[in-house]
Order: structure tokens, then sequence, then C-alpha cells
């Protein structure tokens, strides 16, 4: 993997890779908490990311949406260098993730939510858009009832948020990251703390969104990563453990001793 050339990085697109690495670390003083990680996100694919606790999943997201920029190594996207470019541009270029319900706003329905969301993609995800065009809320109705459609939230539509269930509002969370119209979507445990019958529902429309737009997951339920994802990448202490199919990663005995025997995982 650490062999790939720059003319291999300008045929990513026609290879159908949406988002590769190389040698991609982070370090934060003395702690490498992301070390030497080449990867390579096929497009339309489902990729779960795994790992004990500590190990660097959260720390390559944020590198991935510009919120850390690499120590080293580069990123790309559909073929170009993302590696330490601004947030907003890097949403803006169709790398968006899921946040767990920090990103609405309780007083507005679902619907509002969701138009605001959809303006701020017209005014270009500077920091800050989305509280200042708080109470102008003018994105196009029409896409929003669709965005809602989509994660099976048009029968509350009219509801405040607030007054959403639990997985009602991870879902509005999705449908706010859809309205931003992602190539590649990051979602971050988007089955976390929800009841079975919640994660059901979740586990079903993540395959429903994976027919357009291309998935990488952080998750920690192993019967959902080894259920949904096309790919899986074993993250341990910083690096690339192993990268494979579910069934591939399942008999990896260095994934079972470091990780799934190991007792980190569920
Ligand atoms: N901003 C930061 N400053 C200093 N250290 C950090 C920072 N972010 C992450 N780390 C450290 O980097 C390492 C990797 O953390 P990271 O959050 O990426 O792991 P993770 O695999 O997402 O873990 P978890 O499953 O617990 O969320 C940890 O040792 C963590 O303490």
């Amino acid at each position: 993997m650490t062999t790939s050339t720059t003319d291999a990085h300008s045929n990513t697109t026609a290879d159908g890779i949406v988002l590769e690495t190389e040698d991609l670390t982070k370090t934060f003083g003395t702690l490498t908490a992301v070390e030497d990680v080449s990867l390579r996100v096929e497009s339309g694919t489902i990729t779960s990311i795994i790992g004990p606790n500590g190990a660097g999943k959260t720390t390559l997201f944020n590198l991935f949406t510009g919120k850390h920029a690499p120590t080293d190594g580069e990123i790309w996207f559909r073929g170009s260098p993302i590696g330490g470019r601004e947030p907003h541009d890097i949403v803006s270029s169709g790398v968006v993730r899921s946040f767990q319900i920090t990103n609405f706003f309780d007083e507005l329905t679902a619907l509002e939510n969701v138009r605001l969301a959809t303006q701020a993609r017209h005014t270009g995800f500077r920091p800050g858009d989305f509280v200042r065009h708080h109470g102008a809320i003018g994105g196009p109705i029409e896409e929003a009832n669709e965005i809602l459609e989509r994660v099976h939230l048009s029968a509350v539509a009219d509801r405040p948020a607030a007054n959403l269930s639990y997985g009602q509002r991870r879902h509005l969370e999705i449908a706010i990251s859809l309205a931003a119209d992602p190539e590649l979507l990051l979602m971050d445990e988007p089955t976390a703390g929800m009841s079975p019958e919640e994660t059901r529902e979740t586990v079903e429309l993540i395959r429903e969104i994976a027919d357009d737009v291309t998935l990488i997951l952080i998750e920690h339920d192993m019967d959902i990563v080894m259920d949904i994802s096309d790919r899986i990448a074993v993250m341990n202490k910083g690096s690339l453990l192993a990268r494979g199919t579910p069934a591939e990663i399942k008999r990896d005995d260095r994934v079972q001793e470091a990780y799934l025997g190991g007792g980190g995982g569920e």
C-alpha cells in the first residue's frame, strides 16, 4: 500500500476510489494517534473502522474532515489532496460527517431544521452559518421534504425536534448531513444508545443511504459491523492492523488477538 504513486492518485476516480490515504500520521505532542495509515475506500461501499478505545478511529475522522491537519502523509478525495484543508472546504467538496445531536435547533421543526441545512449548503458552510441563518429559514421546501422522506421522518416533519424520539433525532441528524449533498458520509457510532428496534431501522436506513453515498462508519457493535460492511478497517494503537471483507477480518488471527477475542469488542 505504501507503493502508491502520484499516477495512481490521478486515476483514483476512474478506479472507483473515493478516498485514499497514504502514510497518514497525526501526532499530539509525543503521542502518535494515527501512524502511517494507508487506506483506500471504494465508491459505493460501506467501510467500518473498528478498533479498541484509543486506537485512532476518531482522529482518522478528524483528519478526513479537516478538524486536524496531518502531521505527515496525505489524504485524497476523488484524486484531490484534502489533508489540512479547511473543514468548510472539505464539506463543500463532498465529505460530510454526521454528528450526534449537536447540529440542530430543538425549537424548530424537523422540516425547518433540514431547510436550514440545505440553505447552509448554498451559503458555503462556513462555521457559524447555521446559527447566522437561524430565524431566516429559506432552504427549498421540496428538497427538505425529499430528504425527510429518505430518512423516514415525513410523518413528523412538522414536529419540533425537541419532541422527537431519540431514534428520530438521530435520523434527523442524518437528514441534516444529507442536506449537504455528500458523496462520502462519515458516521460515528450511528446506532449508539438506540433500542433494538431503532437499531434495526437505522441499519436499514444506512443500507438505503449507501445506494447513493459512500459510507465510512466508526462502529463498536460487531454484529452490525459484520452485517453491514463491505470492507472493515481494523485500527490498533494508531496503525491499520488489517483491512478486508467481514469474512477476511473474522478469520484474521492478528485481529482476533488484538481486538475481537481480546475483550475489546462486543
Ligand atoms: N486533540 C487531542 N489531543 C491530544 N491527544 C488526543 C487528541 N485526540 C485524540 N488524542 C489521543 O489520541 C489517541 C487516539 O484517540 P482517538 O479518539 O482517535 O481513538 P478512538 O479509536 O476514536 O477511541 P474511542 O473508541 O475511545 O473513541 C488517544 O490516545 C487519545 O487520547
